[in-house]
């Protein structure tokens, strides 16, 4: 049987008095309420009675006259009280000190304001633009927002002029991440109130460096007040701590800061709890990042973090909701940007005139990354921001500003590649002395300034050259990735290779469809009879692809007659091309009107015996599956074209050098990452994924490419040499019997003798501006150039035209 009006008011009674509020006051505001839902209990019911809570919120702040605002929140302070308001006067501070004496008494719980806005009105433009009845909770008759949290979300002006950005949500509960009022539940009262008398001690705790001018207790809700910058030489792992449940556990904060000058040691875990900072470190570099964790052990075993779409859709949702935001073309990505943007516009003005205009270059993108790969992306894409999300339960949206952006002499800036001499100088150190002067090992000056608040501003970037240095190293570039060590050398002592994160393995970035299982591998696309070394034995079924022959020699060399027939592919583009009816790069491009495909190389694959094979690791199959294996050093090439790779060993001809490994990327995302690397003047270092879009009509997902600019390994230092370049790319098959996803393998063409630089051709038509690898002026050397073709063509033509 239904329980009754009675039972049903008595239950929400007992729900509120968990929260401090009389019955009284329940009973009064929830007649209104089901006046206003024409006596349907459901929607008061649901969510705990939040929608109960949030009326009679709603009810006393209409009732407090502004006047007694103040006092209330003071009043609500003393009590523990975390919801209550904030105030940056210093009495009241004394008065917050006080309480902590106090016994906690249960108080009706108050939502969150921030310093300075105890007489604005809850909701933020509120007062600037009134919402309709039908979308805002009003106790007149209007219907509340059903269960939906709010967040106090608000862009203000400090005293300084600063403008302040913060969006606070309240300890969240089961599931639900990010509620702006307390959710009205007696779980939640608890929880309340555990954070409460975990505040009991010293509102601020002596080892937690505070802003100099935040208000002790308002750090526990307002902002992070200690914040973990990443060591210089472990920027990756600051990534890795977002991933770690937050001190602030129970919040999710989204902050944009900057961090350097407090340290790791300034935060203390508050119970037995994992935690870590409510990260909103910047990384030593000067990246800006904003960054959001939730604590997964306050959530408990069976919290999950909402997918990323989930997350954005909703968080559209709401604010279109909840801010009466008309414009189709708001995105929360966007929003993101915006607030970077703001950051940087107000950093301070330094006296370098070439930064101008480059102030305010941000770039947000969100992507959702692997654990694998949950690292802070920097190097040629530091524009490509993380939205990561990590297994344990917490969220890190990182958005981090251009480097150069804000320090466009920095020596990490990526080489723009239309300007080659750019290119060269972004490694010079002495572009980066005016940063470094005389702070060599110095710690970096408080960036917090008195009147920032919880909004850091960067300040002009101070890099120590070992900073600078540290960020790859010298002896082995690739962190141990791989079998072998790979070493940087530049010739003066001012050139740093620029940071990237070294991988081995291609990675997904996204919206690639890489699809590995065995059962995909049939019969005829492995060998599992086979024993030992398949190369030494008659021809199995790998080698069925190169036409019943290993294109492998016993002794792990590309065979000659193979290696010749895929060069010739490569130096003879145009007898080798073939037309996609719908091409996949075109379609990326989501014009109205499709352009014809330009052609794509078909080229000879090559296909690895593997792991559903019956073979061993060391058949001579398996070449390009064991790694790199000789001596390569990373340098800095002296004629403007930035580092290159070269040997430090004589190579034969057709010998398996590296293959060129980047995160996985669909043509889409490409395209995508593409035009927000065009407006902040960076580039991608894609390859395509080509050599099959002739079978069919290939799928958004499956059309790959690779991206080795943020994440990669020692192939994107290779430099382009067109048509006699030393080194020759083959498609290999290994995992993958599909065609669409396989690795771009790099070998000999000839012989090449120690110290000489590796080149390959990459392919480029200089004619083509829509290329998806951004085209440079190109200085190769080789007496084949393209492109030299094409200056001498343009001077001619000019010459003509004048
Ligand atoms: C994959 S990266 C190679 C590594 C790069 N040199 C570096 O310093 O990181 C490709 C970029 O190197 C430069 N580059 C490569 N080959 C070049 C060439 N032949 N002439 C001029 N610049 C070249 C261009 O800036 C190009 O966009």
């Amino acid at each position: 049987m239904a329980p009754s009006q009675k039972e049903r008011a008595l239950a929400a009674c007992r729900a509120m008095s968990s929260l401090g509020i009389d019955d009284s006051k329940v009973k009064s505001v929830l007649k209104k309420l089901l006046k206003v839902y024409d006596k349907n209990w459901e929607p008061i019911e649901a969510e705990n009675y939040r929608v109960l809570a949030d009326a009679i919120f709603e009810d006393d702040d209409n009732m407090v006259p502004e006047s007694k605002k103040k006092t209330q929140a003071v009043n609500a302070h003393n009590t523990h009280n975390p919801l209550a308001s904030f105030s940056n006067n210093q009495e009241e501070e004394t008065e917050c000190e006080e309480a902590q004496m106090h016994i906690e008494t249960p108080q009706p719980l108050k939502r969150l304001r921030l310093r300075g806005q105890e007489s604005q009105p809850l909701h933020p433009l509120a007062d600037s633009v009134p919402s309709p009845p039908s979308k805002r909770f009003k106790l007149d008759g209007a219907l509340p927002q059903g269960g939906s949290a709010k967040k106090s979300q608000n862009k203000t002006v400090s005293s300084s002029g600063n403008p302040r950005i913060e969006v606070h949500s309240l300890p969240p509960q089961d599931g639900i991440v990010d509620k702006g009022k307390q959710p009205a539940s007696p779980q939640f009262s608890h929880r309340g109130r555990r954070i409460a008398s975990e505040r009991l001690s010293p509102c601020k705790p002596s080892n937690l460096i505070i802003p100099k001018d935040e208000p002790i207790d308002e750090s526990d809700y307002e902002m992070p007040i200690a914040m973990i910058p990443p060591e210089p030489s472990s920027i990756r792992d600051s990534s890795m701590k977002n991933g770690v449940a937050g001190k602030h556990g129970g919040y999710v904060t989204v902050s944009p800061s900057q961090s350097r000058g407090v340290r790791d040691k300034d935060v203390t875990p508050t119970s037995n709890e994992e935690t870590c900072n409510v990260e909103i470190a910047s990384s030593t570099l000067g990246e800006i990042k904003l960054s959001m964790s939730c604590s997964s052990a306050r959530q408990g075993s069976n919290f999950h973090m909402p997918s990323r779409d989930q997350l954005l859709e909703m968080m559209e949702d709401k604010c279109l909701r909840s801010y009466k935001i008309t414009d189709p073309n708001f995105s929360v990505v966007k929003l993101l940007r915006d607030i970077c943007d703001c950051v940087l516009e107000f950093r301070p003005n330094t006296n370098d005139d070439s930064q101008e205009g480059s102030m305010t270059r941000s770039g947000v993108d969100v992507s959702k990354e692997s654990q694998a790969h949950s690292t802070l992306s920097v190097g040629g894409n530091k524009d490509l921001d993380v939205f990561k999300e990590s297994s344990n339960g917490s969220i890190n949206v990182n958005t981090s500003a251009a480097l150069d952006s804000l320090s466009p002499r920095s020596p990490f800036s990526h080489p723009h590649l239309s300007d080659l001499d750019d290119a060269v100088m972004i490694s010079k150190i002495d572009r980066t002395n005016e940063c470094l002067q005389s702070n060599d090992r110095k710690e970096l000056e408080d960036p917090i300034s008195p009147n920032s608040h919880s909004l850091v501003v960067v300040p002009q970037h101070k890099l120590t050259v070992d900073d600078i240095r540290s960020f790859h190293d010298v002896n082995d570039l690739t962190k141990g990735e791989e079998n072998v060590q790979i070493s940087w050398v530049s010739e003066t002592t001012n050139d740093f290779v620029p940071p990237f994160n070294y991988i081995s393995q291609n990675l997904v970035f996204q919206d690639a469809y890489v699809n590995i299982s065995l059962s995909r591998i049939g019969g005829e696309d492995c060998c599992f009879t086979c024993m030992g070394n398949c190369v030494l034995s008659t021809p199995c079924a790998c080698a069925s692809k190169t036409g019943g022959q290993f294109a492998y020699s016993s002794e792990g060399l590309l065979k000659e007659e193979f290696l010749e027939e895929c060069m010739s592919v490569c130096r003879n583009p145009q007898q080798n091309f073939f037309y996609c009816k719908n091409c996949p790069l075109e379609r990326s491009k989501n014009d109205s009107c499709l352009e014809p495909c330009k052609g794509h190389l078909k080229r000879k694959f090559i296909k690895e015996c593997w792991s559903k094979c019956g073979c061993g690791k060391q058949c001579g199959n398996r070449v390009i599956q064991r790694g790199i294996t000789c001596k390569l050093q990373v340098f800095f090439a002296s004629e403007g074209k930035g580092w290159g790779l070269r040997t430090l060993e004589d190579l034969p001809k057709g010998a398996f050098v590296c293959e060129f490994v980047g995160e996985i990327l669909s043509i889409k995302e490409l395209h995508e990452r593409n035009m927000i690397c065009t407006r902040n003047g960076k580039c991608t270092y894609p390859v395509l994924l080509d050599a099959n879009w002739d079978s069919g009509n290939v799928k958004d997902e499956e059309a790959l490419c690779l991206d080795a600019a943020s994440f990669g390994n020692v192939a994107r230092f290779i430099n382009h040499r067109c048509f006699d370049s030393n080194l020759v790319e083959i498609p290999v098959e290994v995992e993958d019997p599909g065609h669409y996803y396989y690795h771009f393998a790099l070998f000999t063409s000839r012989k090449i003798a120690a110290q000489e630089e590796l080149t390959w051709d990459y392919g480029i038509d200089f004619d083509d501006n829509d290329h998806p690898v951004k085209l440079f002026q190109c200085r190769c050397g080789s007496k084949f150039c393209r492109n030299m073709k094409r200056s001498n063509r343009s001077i001619r033509s000019a010459s003509i035209a004048g």
